[in-house]
């Protein structure tokens, strides 16, 4: 158990809400659901209706400084089943990337390989006390688009299994291009806590609003003050 899944969640009931695409920025098709994740019926473009008002709030403190940027919605809500799916893909990618054989390998070294899965992403569970944070649909992964609609270079791709992903990964370079990938991620970082979302200690692009994540840093933040969760499992 991660010690953030610790902190209790009151579920609110607020419900999940479309996000207008049409505002933001958007791959298509969606990355997990051209892996054939099984979301059935089910949409990543969705959130809790108050999280979705930060996020337009969080895209208006961007446009301030940065006109016709945009906030590039890369996913969101996620059913446990899809967790599932992409855990046990992101560990296949690993053996597979690595050039590693399954059969050849130890007990331990299968276990250092989850560890490298789990470092960044939640355990599938349907446990309600300990949701994956995007069941909740108070999670987002995101990342910048500039006024001609081209990405925004954060020095790694959005999922990657490596330390490059950790948000100050570039902070001590003087060396560009690395000062403007710290300074694009600081950016990222700035808008969206501006809109009171936190910021995964591992990834540079997950942000969420009151489930058990933010409940726990905010918590860390503000020692003083009780923080619960609000949204659980949906
Ligand atoms: C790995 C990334 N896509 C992600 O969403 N990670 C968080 C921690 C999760 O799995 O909920
Ligand atoms: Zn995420």
């Amino acid at each position: 158990m991660k010690p953030y899944q610790k902190i209790p969640i009151l579920e609110c009931g607020e419900p999940l809400a479309p996000i207008p695409l049409e505002h933001f920025a958007a791959q298509t098709p969606h990355a997990y659901e051209k892996l054939h994740a099984p979301y059935g019926k089910l949409s990543p473009y969705y959130l809790r209706e108050t999280v979705l008002e930060n996020l337009i709030q969080a895209q208006n403190q961007l446009q301030l400084t940065h006109p016709n940027w945009r906030i590039l919605i890369f996913d969101a809500y996620r059913p446990v089943a899809v967790q599932q799916f992409m855990v046990d893909y992101t560990f296949a990618e690993l053996v597979s990337d690595r050039q590693l054989n399954l059969d050849q390998l130890s007990q331990t070294q299968i276990e250092e390989l989850w560890q490298q899965v789990y470092q960044f992403w939640a355990a599938p569970s349907l446990e309600p006390a300990t949701p994956p944070p995007h069941s909740t649909g108070a999670a987002i992964d995101v990342t910048l688009v500039d006024e001609n609609g081209n990405l925004v270079n954060m020095g790694s791709e959005i999922d990657e299994i490596s330390p490059v992903s950790f948000p100050d990964y570039f902070a001590n370079s003087n060396e560009f291009p690395e000062t403007e990938y710290h300074a694009h991620r600081q950016l990222l970082f700035q808008v969206m806590r501006r809109a009171n979302f936190q910021q995964h200690p591992n990834e540079w692009w997950h942000f969420s609003y009151r489930d058990q994540m933010w409940a726990w840093l905010s918590q860390q933040q503000q020692p003083n003050q009780r923080f619960t969760a609000q949204y659980g499992r949906i």
